[in-house]
């Protein structure tokens, strides 16, 4: 167990809402002890007892449920000194406070650091087994993501990702982590896990928030590159991997990479019928007023970006030729919802279809819907359990590579998703709109 972290960024906002929580509940619960230390860094001129302050504040707006001596013994363990996360010299004398032995260095900093930093830390001469953190984006298309796992690769001296660690709290999220354990375990879910039972997969990751003041970042992102490049994708290869080839974390990432591989986007003038871009306009949100997308502060709508992206993919292998994997997210719609929704196919062209429905993050679990002469609706309720992101840290820290991102994904997710950007560049997919607080624009399947 690594107990040594260097948090860069970390008077942040991903620090602030996340990654302290989230220590906190490892602390809460055991996971990590007074042994656990944490010198956080950003360009902020402030001192240990201004940082201490600061990461207790935060912890009480984004970690309330936490017990107070819990949030305390995480703030006595931190630790500030200032510096420049692309400046050798800086970088060095944080290593050097860390003091012996190995550390986990967090980039929790804008993408165009990660190169920068990474290249001051190989500098620095960490200690074995430390690991480096690093949030997508992994790049900002396929040619960045190959060079920075280039980077990384090369970097650090370390074979291909066990000193890398790419975050991803979708695989964080207690339904995802069980699905791999039922795609790996269950014989029910085998028996049926094929194209012969499975007309249609929907992976959806609807949020009924709108940007909540988030404008600089994702005015440039939109929806396809926020979360379905990157946390759907993730949730569809735990879908459609094939059973790995033997029971360690190496065989199940390359299972994954491989469904990855086989999956095929739309292309060209595909797009038109096999995607679909749009933006909330104005509407309601509960009993709220919520303003159109191009309205919120920051955004230029000359850019057009969407915030609603769906995506019907198919997956050229035996096991899924036939059936259609759709990926749907939005913003500002009428529910939040994230879930995988498995489509069984009627026994007779006639009958009804059975259904499971995974909730990828919410209150329940998994629901099987079983077509008998009245369908009988079983539902199942998760154990209380760790945010998403405390068991990808814990991960991280234990030296595991379970809930990361492979290398080899990180590219095959941007591999997958250009010819769908490049379709949209080129104007071959209109750009709708949807009112706010509504179901979003219709579906393209079903
Ligand atoms: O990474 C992101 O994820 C959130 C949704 O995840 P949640 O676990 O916070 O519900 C999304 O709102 C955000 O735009 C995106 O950057």
């Amino acid at each position: 167990m690594i107990t040594n972290l260097l948090l860069f960024g970390a008077t942040g906002d991903l620090a602030s809402d996340l990654l302290l929580p989230a220590l906190a509940a490892l602390r809460a619960t055991g996971r990590i002890g007074d042994d656990f230390t944490v010198i956080g860094t950003a360009r902020d001129d402030m001192d240990t007892k201004a940082f201490r302050e600061h990461a207790a504040q935060s912890l009480e707006e984004n970690a309330s449920h936490i017990p107070i001596e819990h949030r305390e013994a995480l703030t006595q363990s931190l630790r500030y000194q200032a510096g420049d996360a692309t400046k050798a010299e800086d970088v060095a004398a944080l290593v050097r406070e860390a003091g012996d032995g190995p550390l986990v260095a967090y980039l929790a900093l804008p993408p165009a650091l990660f190169i920068p930093c990474i290249t001051a830390l190989a500098a620095a001469d960490l200690s074995a087994g430390s690991r480096v953190a690093l949030e997508k984006p992994f790049g900002e298309d396929l040619d960045s993501a190959v060079e920075l796992n280039r980077v990384l690769a090369g970097l650090l001296g370390s074979a291909d990702d066990e000193a890398a660690y790419r975050i991803d709290h979708a695989l964080g999220m207690s339904t995802v982590r069980n699905l791999l354990d039922l795609r790996l375990n269950d014989p029910f879910l085998a028996a049926i896990w094929d194209a012969q039972h499975i007309e249609r997969v929907d992976v959806l990751w609807e949020e009924d928030d709108p940007l909540e003041g988030r404008a600089g970042y994702y005015d440039s992102a939109g929806a396809l590159k926020d979360v379905v490049q990157n946390h759907m994708l993730r949730v569809l290869a735990v879908v459609a991997m094939e059973p790995p080839a033997g029971p360690g974390e190496q065989e199940v990432k390359e299972a994954k990479v491989d469904a990855l591989r086989a999956a095929r986007a739309p292309q060209g003038d595909d797009a038109a019928s096999r995607t679909r871009r749009a933006r909330w306009a104005a509407g309601r949100l509960g009993d709220a007023d919520v303003p159109a997308y191009v309205d919120e502060e920051g955004v230029d709508p000359s850019r057009e970006t969407e915030t609603f992206a769906e995506v019907v993919l198919e997956i050229d292998t035996p096991r899924w030729r036939g059936t259609s994997f759709v990926l749907r997210a939005g913003k500002a719609l009428r529910v939040r919802r994230k879930e995988v929704v498995v489509h069984l196919r009627p026994l007779r062209p006639d009958g009804p279809p059975g259904r499971l429905d995974i909730g990828i993050d919410g209150p329940t679990d998994i629901t099987l819907t079983l077509q008998g002469s009245e369908p009988i609706i079983l539902t199942g309720t998760p154990p209380a359990s760790l945010p998403p992101y405390a068991h990808v840290l814990l991960d991280l820290l234990q030296g595991g590579s379970a809930l990361a991102v492979s290398s080899g994904g990180a590219e095959e997710s941007w591999r997958l998703m250009e010819p769908v950007l490049a379709a949209w560049s080129e104007g071959r997919v209109p750009l709708v709109e949807y009112p706010a607080g509504s179901d979003g624009p219709p579906r393209l399947l079903g």
